[in-house]
Parts: C-alpha cells; sequence; structure tokens
C-alpha cells in the first residue's frame, strides 16, 4: 500500500501520523473540499471544526476510504498512501465510529463485533479479549448481552469496541457525543485521553465547542471546504472558535419583549397510552398545557417517553379524542394529517426517514408537509409554486445545497435539519412540535433556529420543544416541564427552574409527589 517516503524529516523527528496534501472532492457545483492540507501529530486530539456543509464528513470519509478524492495525497507515518476502501483503512490502523451504528439488534455484543472484525478466533475467545479491552478503557459492556436491549450510549461503546479491538493507531469520531448523556460524554473523553496517552491519534468532529476546548490539543477549521484556521483550541474561547468557523461575529438571541401568553392551544387531559414497542416507554397520566404565545420546555433523558409524548401529540399514535385538545376542539382520535390541517406543524428526531426523504428533491421535500398554497384549480400541483417554495426556505434558513434540485442524501446532516425546522416555522403553525430542533446544526444555526422558535411563539403561536440539551430550554423555554419514567411534572416558570431542580426531576426525585396519578 505504500508508496515512497512523501515527508522528509531530520533524523529522530515522528512523522505525522496521518498527513493531507491538497485534497478535493467535488459534488456537481459543490466544491465540499478545496485543496485540504492536514497533519495529525501521535496522540493527539485533533478537532475538525467547521459549519454544517463545511466539509468535515467529506473529508473524514475519504481519510476512511469510504469515498475517493478528485485531487490530493495522504501520507500515513510519512509515506504516500492510497486508501482504497475501509478495509485499506483498517490495515493501516484507521478506525472510524460513524453517527449512525450498524449493529445488528438480534445478535449479542460479542456476535456483533465477531461479525464486524471478520474474526476467526472462538466466540469464547474473542469475548474474554472483549472483556479486557472494555476493562482496560473503562466501558461498561456486557459481551453476552442482545443489542435491541441497549441505550444508544451502550451501542456507541459497542462500536468503540469493534474499533479499538483492532488496535487502531488513529481514530475518527464524527460527533459522537449527539447521542449521550452528559455522564456517558465524561466516560467517552476518559477513554479518549487515555487512548491519546497511550500514542494513539484521534480526529474528532463535534459542533460543541466547549466540549472541544476541554478535549482537542488541536484543531483545523474548515469554511466551505477550505482550511481557514488552524489554533490550539485550549488557549481559545467558544466564541472565538465559532467566529473562526463562520468568517464573522457570533450573533445572539434576544428574547422578544415579554408578553402575556395567551389561551392554552394543546391541552392534554391525564394522558395514559401504553408503550407502542417492546422496548418503549408507557406513559402514565400525562397532563399538560401549552398557551398560545409561549415556549414550554420538556426535558429530560431520551427513552423517558419523549418519543412516545411527540407521537401522541402528533397523531401518529391515537388516544381518546379529548385526551389531547387543539384549540379547544378534541383531536386525540385524528391522525397527523388532520392535526396538521388544524394548524399543528411537527419537527420529528429522525430527520431522514420522517422528517425528509432522501432520495427526493428538496423541492418535493418541501411539499411533503406544505401542499397548502402549492395546489392550482383541480388539486394539480402548482410546480412554480413547489419550486419557488423550496428556493425561499433554502434562503431563509442559509441551507448549503447545490439548488431546489439537491437530493436530500446530498445535504450535511445540519443542512437537512435546517431545512426540515425551517419548513415548518415557515408554514406558520398555530402549535409547533419541536424534537431537539438544533440537533447536530452548527452554533450560528442554532442560535438562528432558536431565534426564529422564539419569533414565532411572540407572533403568538404555542411551541413545544422537546430537547435535552437544558442550556437550549433555559435560553429560549417560558417554562419547563420534566419527562421522567413516562410522567411529566408540572411545568415550572424558567425563573425558578434551576439546573439541581430539573436534575432532581430527571431522577424522577419529586415525581410521586406532584404528577397527577395513572
Ligand atoms: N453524496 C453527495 N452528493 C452531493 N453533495 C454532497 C454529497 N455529500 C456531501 N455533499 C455536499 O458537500 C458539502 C459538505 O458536506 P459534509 O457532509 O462533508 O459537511 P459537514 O461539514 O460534515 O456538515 P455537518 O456539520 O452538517 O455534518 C455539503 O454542502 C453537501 O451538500
Amino acid at each position: 500500500m505504500s508508496s515512497g517516503v512523501a515527508v522528509s524529516l531530520p533524523r529522530g523527528v515522528l512523522p505525522p501520523r496521518l498527513s493531507l496534501f491538497g485534497i478535493s472532492k467535488r459534488y456537481g457545483a459543490m466544491l465540499a473540499n478545496d485543496a485540504v492540507a492536514l497533519n495529525v501529530a501521535p496522540g493527539e486530539i485533533h478537532a475538525l471544526l467547521g459549519e454544517n456543509g463545511a466539509g468535515k464528513s467529506t473529508l473524514m470519509k475519504i481519510v476512511y476510504g469510504v469515498i475517493a478524492p478528485d485531487a490530493g495525497e495522504i501520507a500515513w507515518e510519512g509515506e504516500t498512501v492510497q486508501v482504497a476502501d475501509p478495509n485499506a483503512a483498517r490495515a493501516l490502523g484507521i478506525g472510524m465510529v460513524f453517527q449512525h451504528f450498524s449493529l445488528f439488534e438480534t445478535l449479542t455484543v460479542a456476535e456483533n463485533i465477531a461479525l464486524g472484525l471478520g474474526s476467526r478466533q472462538g466466540l469464547a475467545a474473542l469475548t474474554a479479549e472483549i472483556r479486557r479491552t472494555a476493562a482496560q478503557y473503562g466501558l461498561a459492556v456486557e459481551p453476552g448481552r442482545h443489542v435491541h436491549h441497549l441505550s444508544v450510549g451502550e451501542r456507541q461503546r459497542v462500536e468503540i469496541l469493534r474499533c479499538l479491538l483492532q488496535r487502531p493507531k488513529l481514530l475518527i469520531m464524527d460527533e459522537p457525543t449527539s447521542v449521550l448523556m452528559p455522564q456517558e460524554a465524561d466516560g467517552l473523553f476518559v477513554m479518549l485521553r487515555r487512548l491519546a496517552a497511550e500514542g494513539c491519534s484521534v480526529l474528532y468532529i463535534s459542533h460543541k465547542l466547549e466540549e472541544i476546548r476541554a478535549l482537542c490539543t488541536a484543531a483545523t477549521v474548515l469554511r466551505a471546504g477550505r482550511v481557514v484556521a488552524r489554533c490550539d483550541p485550549r488557549v481559545e474561547t467558544a466564541e472565538s472558535l465559532a467566529e473562526m468557523m463562520m468568517g464573522g461575529a457570533l450573533a445572539r438571541t434576544h428574547r422578544p419583549p415579554a408578553h402575556a401568553a395567551g389561551a392554552p392551544c394543546l391541552v392534554v387531559n391525564r394522558l395514559t397510552l401504553p408503550a407502542g414497542e417492546p422496548f418503549g416507554t408507557t406513559l402514565r397520566g400525562i397532563a399538560l398545557e401549552l398557551r398560545a404565545g409561549e415556549i414550554l420546555g420538556i426535558a429530560g433523558v431520551a427513552g423517558n417517553g419523549q418519543k412516545e409524548l411527540l407521537a401522541a401529540l402528533a397523531g401518529e399514535r391515537r388516544s381518546a379524542p379529548g385526551a389531547v385538545l387543539l384549540e379547544g376542539r378534541p383531536v386525540g382520535a385524528l391522525g397527523p394529517a388532520a392535526r396538521r390541517a388544524r394548524g399543528l406543524a411537527f419537527i420529528p428526531e429522525e430527520r431522514l426517514g420522517r422528517g425528509a426523504v432522501a432520495e427526493y428533491s428538496l423541492a418535493e421535500n418541501a411539499l411533503l408537509t406544505r401542499v397548502d398554497g402549492v395546489t392550482a384549480p383541480r388539486g394539480l400541483l402548482d410546480m412554480r409554486a413547489v419550486n419557488a417554495l423550496a428556493a425561499r426556505l433554502i434562503a431563509r434558513f442559509g441551507v448549503r445545497c447545490s439548488g431546489i434540485a439537491a437530493q436530500g442524501r446530498s445535504l450535511s446532516g445540519g443542512n437537512m435539519q435546517k431545512f426540515i425546522v425551517g419548513r415548518e416555522i415557515d408554514a406558520g403553525p398555530r402549535v409547533l412540535l419541536a424534537a431537539h430542533p438544533t440537533w447536530g446544526v452548527d452554533i450560528g444555526a442554532a442560535l438562528a433556529i432558536r431565534q426564529d422558535l422564539m419569533d414565532l411563539a411572540a407572533a403568538g403561536a404555542g411551541v413545544l420543544v422537546v430537547s435535552e440539551d437544558l442550556d437550549e430550554l433555559l435560553e429560549i423555554a417560558d417554562r419547563i416541564a420534566v419527562l421522567s419514567g413516562g410522567r411529566l411534572s408540572p411545568p415550572m416558570p424558567v425563573a425558578e427552574a434551576t439546573v439541581e431542580r430539573i436534575g432532581l426531576l430527571m431522577g424522577g426525585a419529586e415525581r410521586m409527589v406532584h404528577a397527577p396519578a395513572a
């Protein structure tokens, strides 16, 4: 795989673990990587920073051999290499943990790892090795458990273990903490620091800038596919890092002037709903009242009924008609389309699959929830109006893409999220349900989305935001309630909400006292 020495160094100086020279990759009109140069030293935790669509994932997929660059060279420990595919990357010592896991639900942890490694050793020997490596890096994983029993954090540990068993010299992690609870993220950092201390290099992508400052010892910043800065994030601030990414000053959100909340626009009455799937959560006696003009934040750790509550509110799960009232009218037995027709909009958690269709163009994706206003007489679609709507969404919400004909799958994760959130806000709903509205979105776009949600509420809509990001809820919500074990606490005004109080409720401490009985 090696073909000659690319970097000449004085005797005794170790070459970088990985060097990239002039890496370029074009997708149609979009230059995703533009002559990128990058060096990662042995044992370095190196951050790759950039706004949504800056080209981070593209670059990492090139290093891991998933896609081929149009131009440029890769050097591994000083020698030029061709990384033809992920097998070639793994043979060099490169491991990658993707945002989306590829585990078989019905197999055990050990069986999944055996499949991923293509290992010839017997399952018993592999199980022993998994236990040893898990203990060495503090990764609590039980090899005999079936994957469908595991939380998202545990599944990520399985993926990491699978990489570690190959003794990588470079580990690539693409937004690993976006699916983790804070204490799980702390555990991940301990593991990564240990790995780095042993000489393994880490390439780390995240939009969480405080996390980058705490963990990474070097950073390369991309903007529109080009390297625009290199720095030591430990001596930067989150703000200065954001400004490097954006090439300008970071805006701030401003709360619209205080206004009295209006009449209840979404009311839930003692909603009890059995879990819809084997590992789901039963909702128990949920009562809530969202008023026009306010943002109600639902805090809590995923897996405590968030998915089920949103499904019941959006109409994907039906209940007794009077269990859910939309502007005073019973809608519990109605489906999503009928609720949308009454002014409800919904930003789901999974952007591809439920929020948008990967194979559709952006124009078609705009149409998914926005048929109103783009139908011509006799029910035909007015394609000019559809295209104009998609173009407006792209411009208004700063979606980086090649145009309205771009397929959903061609957008970076954060840009797809901006498009979906924008499509729902732009509909001018009277009630908006938003699940993790800024998930995977860069800091500038996250500010813009939070501002849009606050403006929508100030204009008279009721907005319900489900988020694990407490700082986000404290910034935008008027009241916050906590979902824990399928029960919802009574809401508290944001002025009375402290991290400690919310943390207690997340643990379920007060639920027996306050929540209505099931
Ligand atoms: N398969 C593809 N076809 C067309 N365009 C693509 C494809 N993959 C990526 N792009 C484009 O290349 C650009 C860079 O995308 P990439 O996913 O690398 O960004 P990113 O920095 O990882 O973004 P995010 O932070 O949102 O994940 C984007 O504008 C994207 O639309």
